[in-house]
C-alpha cells in the first residue's frame, strides 16, 4: 500500500523536477532531505505553513558568469563561473569553490544546498553557499591558474564580502588558489578583509583550516564508534580520493592508532597493506600538492598493488572514508563493504554514496555518518577564521583543533537527538537532517517570507 508521506515526498520532488530540470545532484540531495523531513514537517504545521521547505530549494540568488583568460600560448579561452547563494537565514553565504571541468548548474545547487544544513549543524552563525567553474587546473601552469583566478575573482569581487558571501576551497581549489583569487580582491577593492577563508597562515589563515576536514571525518567515525564502546585503534581503514581531505584523514587515522591501506585518484586506487605510515604520507604530500602527480607513483615507489580505474571499495576494511568526489559509492559497492566486514562509513566527500547505498548501509544498521554531518569540520573551522579575523587576533593550533572536537561532537550529539528510533538505532541522515533544518526553519518564519 502506498504510505500519504511517500505521496507527499513524490508531489513536492515532482515540483522540484520541473522546475530544475536535467540538475539530478540537485534532485537527488533534495530528495533524500525530503523524505527524511517529511514525517517531521507534518507533525509541525508551522513549518508546512510558511513553505520553508519549498522555499529553502530555490536558491536565494544564482550568479553566472563568463570567465576569460590567457594561455601560456598567448589563447583566449574562456570558462564559466558560478556562485550559488543559497540560503542567508543563519548568516552570510559560506561554502567552497570548485574548479573541475564536471562543474555544472546542478552540481553547485546540490553542494549549496546540503552545505545549508552542514552549517546550520556546526551551530556557527553561516548561510549557505557555493560556486567554481568549470575550469580545470589539471595539467596546467601556476602562471595559467593565476590568470584564470583573477579573471574569476574580477567578477566574483561585486558578490562577496566579509558579511555577505565568503567563499573557501573545494574540488580543484588550495592554498594556491585561494592565494590568487585573495591578491586580486584586495588589489580591485583597495581592502584587505576576511572575504575567502582557507588562506595562508601569514595573511590571516587559521591554523588547523587544511586539516580540518579530514581530522573532523576522523572525529566523527570516532563518536559514533564510541556509542558502541569501539574506537579507531588497531583498524584498518579505506580512503578514497588524495587529496586535501583524503591527506588529512590519513593523517588523523593513524594518530589515533589505525592503519589506512587505499588510497586514490581519478585514474586508480593503491593498495597498501603494511598500511600509510607519517613517511609516505609526506610523501602523498609531495606528490599531490607540490609535483601536483598521480597516485600511481605510490605504487611503483613503494611496490604496493595499483588498482587501475578502480575505486578502494572493494578492499577489506573496518572503516571507509570516502574522500573523493559525489556518487562514489554505488550499491555494488556498498553491498561488497557491507560483506567484506566494513561498519563504519564516515562520509569526508559531499554526497559521495548513492541513494541505493545508503539505503544499503541503513539496513544494514552499520555506523553511517552523511557528508552534511561527518565532513562539517572544514567549514566549522573557516567559521573560526572569520571570527579570527573579525576580532584582528589569531588563535593557537591547540585552541582551534579543541573547538573543532566540540563542534564535531555536537554535531554527532545533534544526528543522535533527532536520529535514534524506538529500537536504538541512530539513523544519522534522519538526525543531521532535521538537526540541521530546525535552525534555518525558525530563523526563515521569524524573519518573513523572503
Ligand atoms: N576541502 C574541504 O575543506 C572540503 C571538501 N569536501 C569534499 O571533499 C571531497 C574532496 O575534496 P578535496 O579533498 O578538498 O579536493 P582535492 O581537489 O584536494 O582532492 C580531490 C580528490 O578527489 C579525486 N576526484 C575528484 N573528482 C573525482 C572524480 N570525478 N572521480 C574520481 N576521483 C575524483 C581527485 O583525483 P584527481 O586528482 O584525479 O582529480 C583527488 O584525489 C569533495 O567531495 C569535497 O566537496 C567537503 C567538505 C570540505
Ligand atoms: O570552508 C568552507 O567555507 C567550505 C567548505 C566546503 O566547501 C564544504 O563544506 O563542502
Amino acid at each position: 500500500m502506498t504510505n500519504i508521506l511517500d505521496v507527499k515526498v513524490n508531489e513536492f520532488m515532482a515540483k522540484v523536477i520541473a522546475r530544475n530540470q536535467g540538475e539530478t545532484e540537485f534532485h537527488q540531495a533534495v530528495k533524500e532531505v525530503v523524505e527524511s523531513l517529511m514525517p517531521f514537517i507534518e507533525e509541525n504545521p508551522e513549518y508546512k505553513f510558511s513553505k520553508v521547505l519549498e522555499r529553502m530549494t530555490e536558491p536565494e540568488r544564482v550568479i553566472m558568469f563568463r570567465v576569460s583568460w590567457i594561455d601560456d600560448k598567448g589563447e583566449i579561452q574562456i570558462n564559466r563561473g558560478y556562485r550559488i547563494e543559497m540560503n542567508s537565514a543563519i548568516g552570510p553565504y559560506k561554502g567552497g569553490l570548485r574548479f573541475h571541468p564536471t562543474v555544472n548548474l546542478g552540481i553547485l545547487k546540490f553542494l549549496a544546498f546540503e552545505q545549508s544544513f552542514k552549517n546550520s549543524l556546526t551551530t556557527l552563525p553561516m548561510g549557505g553557499g557555493k560556486g567554481g567553474s568549470d575550469f580545470d587546473p589539471k595539467g596546467k601552469s601556476d602562471n595559467e591558474v593565476m590568470r584564470f583566478c583573477q579573471s574569476f575573482m574580477t567578477e566574483l569581487q561585486r558578490h562577496i564580502g566579509p558579511n555577505t558571501d565568503v567563499p573557501a576551497g573545494d574540488i580543484g581549489v588550495g592554498g594556491r588558489e585561494i592565494g590568487y583569487m585573495f591578491g586580486q580582491y584586495k588589489r580591485i577593492r583597495n581592502e584587505f578583509s576576511g572575504i575567502l577563508t582557507g588562506k595562508g597562515l601569514e595573511w590571516g589563515g587559521s591554523l588547523i583550516r587544511p586539516e580540518a576536514t579530514g581530522y573532523g571525518a576522523v572525529y566523527f567515525a570516532n563518536e559514533m564508534m564510541q556509542t558502541r564502546n569501539d574506537s579507531i585503534k588497531g583498524k584498518t581503514v579505506a580512503i578514497s580520493g588524495s587529496g586535501n581531505v583524503a591527506q588529512y584523514s590519513v593523517e588523523k587515522i593513524i594518530e589515533m592508532g589505525g592503519k589506512v591501506v587505499t588510497l586514490s585518484d581519478s585514474n586508480g586506487t593503491i593498495y597498501d597493506p603494511d598500511g600509510i605510515d607519517e613517511e609516505k604520507l609526506q610523501y602523498v604530500m609531495e606528490l599531490k600538492n607540490i609535483r601536483r602527480g598521480r597516485i600511481s607513483e605510490y605504487a611503483e615507489k613503494y611496490s604496493v598493488s595499483y588498482l587501475e580505474g578502480q575505486r578502494p571499495w572493494s578492499i577489506e576494511c573496518d572503516i571507509a572514508l570516502p574522500c573523493a568526489t559525489q556518487n562514489e559509492i554505488d550499491v555494488d559497492d556498498a553491498r561488497t563493504l557491507v560483506k567484506n566486514g566494513c561498519y563504519v562509513i564516515s562520509e569526508g566527500a559531499n554526497m559521495p554514496s548513492t541513494p541505493e547505498a545508503v539505503e544499503v548501509f541503513l539496513e544494514s544498521k552499520i555506523l553511517y555518518g552523511p557528508g552534511k554531518a561527518a565532513n562539517a569540520g572544514g567549514v566549522a573551522v573557516s567559521g573560526l577564521e572569520m571570527t579570527q579575523n573579525a576580532l584582528h587576533l589569531t588563535w593557537s593550533r591547540e585552541e582551534v583543533d579543541a573547538k573543532l572536537q566540540v563542534i564535531m561532537k555536537n554535531i554527532h550529539e545533534t544526528c543522535v537527538k533527532y536520529g535514534k528510533d524506538e529500537t536504538g538505532f541512530v539513523n544519522y541522515v534522519v538526525g543531521a537532517n532535521i538537526g540541521g533544518f530546525i535552525k534555518i526553519a525558525n530563523s526563515m518564519i521569524a524573519q518573513g517570507y523572503v
